[in-house]
């Protein structure tokens, strides 16, 4: 399964943000998008996420032109992808109550009913799923503590499990670590590559240089209208193609 954006254009009240964006994200690999702060990261990330529909350009999801499709079809492709936000917006439940709700709210009705059918006899439907998850980013021993009582970091954590357990096809990560500590950070970005070895296609758009080159199997450099430069993370890091990843990079242009 691949999510192509060809030619995008996009912008808000007349405004352009970015012109003539490419980029594609395939099974099991990491693709970072750095840039600066304002340049576009966010907004590319709710058009990968199918949240909102380019000026001009291309969105596909496994060869079908999402937009073109009918509205059915564009959701159930976006009930392929997740998204973690630089918040978690928990809600006031035990933590595995939390990661369920993103299991149970991506299931077609039909699911959903065997969901509560399942209930209603005594099972409880999706637990293999969420422990999972959970004991990806090492909270598999706490699923029954309130999330309200979590620190930042391990609220984010819980966020990453929640958009993993119901093993989506693509991950798109808004600057999951801005607001975090090393630890945190660390654990976060082992659950990337987990992700990754899981056949998923992880998308990060994120300020640290130093976890995209963690990262990263490919970076994209978002900066002035566009996506200037795509490639292999050594190459941009160490060989870059563009005079001005170099010096983004080296901290050298100012904005
Ligand atoms: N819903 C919106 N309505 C109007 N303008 C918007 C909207 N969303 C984003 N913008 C504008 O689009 C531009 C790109 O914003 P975006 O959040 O995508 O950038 P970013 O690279 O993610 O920034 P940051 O790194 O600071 O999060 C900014 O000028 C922003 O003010």
């Amino acid at each position: 399964m691949t999510l192509d954006v060809t030619d995008v254009h996009h912008g808000y009240n007349g405004d352009p943000v970015f012109e003539e964006v490419s980029l594609s994200v395939s099974p099991g690999e990491v693709v970072a998008i750095i840039g600066p702060s304002g340049v576009g990261k966010s907004t590319l990330l709710r058009l990968l996420a199918l949240f909102e529909r380019p000026d001009r350009g291309r969105i596909e999801y496994d060869g079908t032109d999402v937009w073109a499709a009918p509205e059915r079809r564009r959701l159930a492709c976006r009930r392929r992808i997740g998204m973690v936000f630089q918040t978690a917006n928990l809600f006031d439940a035990s933590i595995r109550r939390n990661v369920e709700y993103g299991l149970r709210v991506r299931r077609s009705w039909l699911e959903r009913l065997k969901w509560h059918l399942e209930r209603l006899t005594g099972e409880a439907p999706g637990t293999g799923e969420t422990l999972e998850a959970l004991d990806v980013v090492g909270l598999a021993d706490s699923a029954t503590q309130n999330a309200a009582s979590l620190s930042g970091g391990e609220a984010q954590r819980v966020a990453f499990a929640r958009a993993l357990a119901y093993d989506p096809d693509v991950l798109l990560l808004d600057e999951p670590t801005s607001d975090l500590d090393p630890r945190n950070t660390a654990v976060i970005e082992d659950a990337v590559l987990e992700a990754r070895d899981r056949e998923i296609g992880v998308v990060v758009a994120t300020h640290d240089m130093n976890q995209a080159e963690r990262v990263a199997d490919r970076v994209a450099v978002l900066l002035g209208d566009g996506i200037i430069e795509v490639g292999e993370t050594a190459t941009i890091f160490e060989a870059p193609r563009d005079e001005r990843t170099r010096k983004f990079i080296d901290g050298e242009l100012i904005y």
